[in-house]
Formats: C-alpha cells, structure tokens, sequence
C-alpha cells in the first residue's frame, strides 16, 4: 500500500524534463540569454534580476528552469574555438538546441556574397557543423538573431534568408528537422519568452524519438 501511494504521490507531482543546449560563437550572447530566461515570471525560481554582466565562458553553465508544466534544463557551453570541440558530447541527451548568432557580426548575413565582413563565414561553418552531426539528428533547432537592440544589427529576416535557409537546404543541412528563426535581445530580454514557447512547443512534440526525463 505504502508503495502504491507513493508511486501515485510521485506520478502526481514529478514533471517532464528537457535539456537545451545553448550554442553559439564566443561573445554571441548565450550567458546573457540563460540570465534572461532565468528571470522570467514563468520560472518559479524566477530570481528577477539576471546578471548582464557576463565574462567568456570557459566550460559550462547549467540552469534548471521549472515552469509550470515542464523543467527546462539549460546548459550552457562557452563558444570559443578551442571549446567548440566539446559540444558533441552534450548532442545525444539533448532535446533542442539554440544556436545564437550575434546580428552585429555577420556583416549583411548573405553567404553568397563572396566579399565578407565580420564572423559570418565562420558562422555558417559552425551552424553546418552541428546540423551534419549524427548525435544531433532529428533535434529542433531554434536559430536566435540576437543583439537586436542594437541600431548596427542586421535584421532577422536577412539572417533568416541570407544565413539559415541557405545552410539548411545546402548539402551540409543534415538531415530535416523542426527549425525556428526568432529575433531577441538577450539584454533587454525582448524575444525571450517566444523563445522558450518556441521551445516547449517543440520539445514536447518530437518527445518520441527524445523522450523526456521525469523529475
Ligand atoms: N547589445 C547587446 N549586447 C548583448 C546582447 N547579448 C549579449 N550581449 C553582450 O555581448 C557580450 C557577450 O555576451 P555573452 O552572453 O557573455 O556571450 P557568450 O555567447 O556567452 O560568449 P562565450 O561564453 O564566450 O561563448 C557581452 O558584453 C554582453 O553584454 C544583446 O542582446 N544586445
Ligand atoms: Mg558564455
């Protein structure tokens, strides 16, 4: 009986948990993103004032965020070259995962122009990387145009023409899989709560082939 109860008890009160992994060139903006969501009403350890003040990430940061139907378990890798390495390691047990892209360091987001400014082309070559790697097949990918607060930011439709179609249906796409382009700003928090709509709506929707863990 005790059992029985206790089985009710913690079918009754645990919740589904997903991860999303966070990934990005350095300086793109995904520590400041993590702070945000933090510190949205939805998350009942909101804590209301995320620290903007971030430094390079070396290693990982790790947030669980618990919203009413769902913990969302963030992880947060830093995106220096020399780090990027690291990243496939989290590819099998994740659920998402973001890819941000600083819309201030893409010069005008069109991969097809053969003259370049900023990281755009070794954006592209990031971005491809992930999408061809076969831990990460078939997981929803939510691209952000982040730093849209800023008046030198390309706009996202650009982004999303220029940049991500493209590198999606190019040979180096990967296979087909649920994708979003969504404008932020991960220091005024704009676009942050889309973001993880987005998210959740995705996560749960293609939790057959990623089943969540219950918490
Ligand atoms: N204007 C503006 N600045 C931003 C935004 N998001 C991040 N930044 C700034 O960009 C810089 C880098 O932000 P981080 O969040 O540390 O970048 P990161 O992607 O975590 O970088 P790594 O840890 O090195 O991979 C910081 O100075 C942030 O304040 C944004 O939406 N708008
Ligand atoms: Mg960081």
């Amino acid at each position: 009986m005790y059992h029985l109860m206790k089985g009710l008890y913690l079918y009754a009160t645990s919740k589904e948990e997903y991860s999303i992994l966070l990934l990005g060139l350095d300086n793109a903006g995904k520590t400041t993103l993590i702070e945000q969501v933090k510190a949205l009403p939805t998350n009942a350890n909101s804590q209301h004032h995320p620290n903007l003040k971030t430094v390079p990430t070396v290693g990982q940061n790790v947030s669980t965020i618990a919203l009413p139907d769902m913990y969302l378990k963030i992880w947060d890798v830093g995106g220096q070259h020399s780090l990027r390495g690291l990243w496939q390691s989290y590819y099998s047990s994740c659920h998402a995962i973001v890819f941000v892209i600083d819309s201030t360091d893409v010069g005008d987001a069109d991969i097809e122009k053969t003259e370049e400014l900023g990281r755009l082309e070794e954006c592209r070559l990031v971005l491809e990387d992930v999408l061809q790697n076969e831990d990460a097949e078939g997981v929803p990918i939510l691209v952000l145009a982040n730093k849209q607060d800023r008046e030198d930011c390309v706009e996202v439709v650009r982004i999303k023409e220029g940049l991500v179609r493209r590198v999606f249906e190019g040979g180096k796409g990967g296979s087909v899989r649920d994708s979003r382009v969504l404008p932020c700003s991960a220091l005024t928090g704009t676009g942050v709560q889309e973001a993880v709509d987005w998210l959740c709506s995705r996560v749960r929707w293609n939790k057959e082939s990623r089943p969540p863990v219950m918490r």
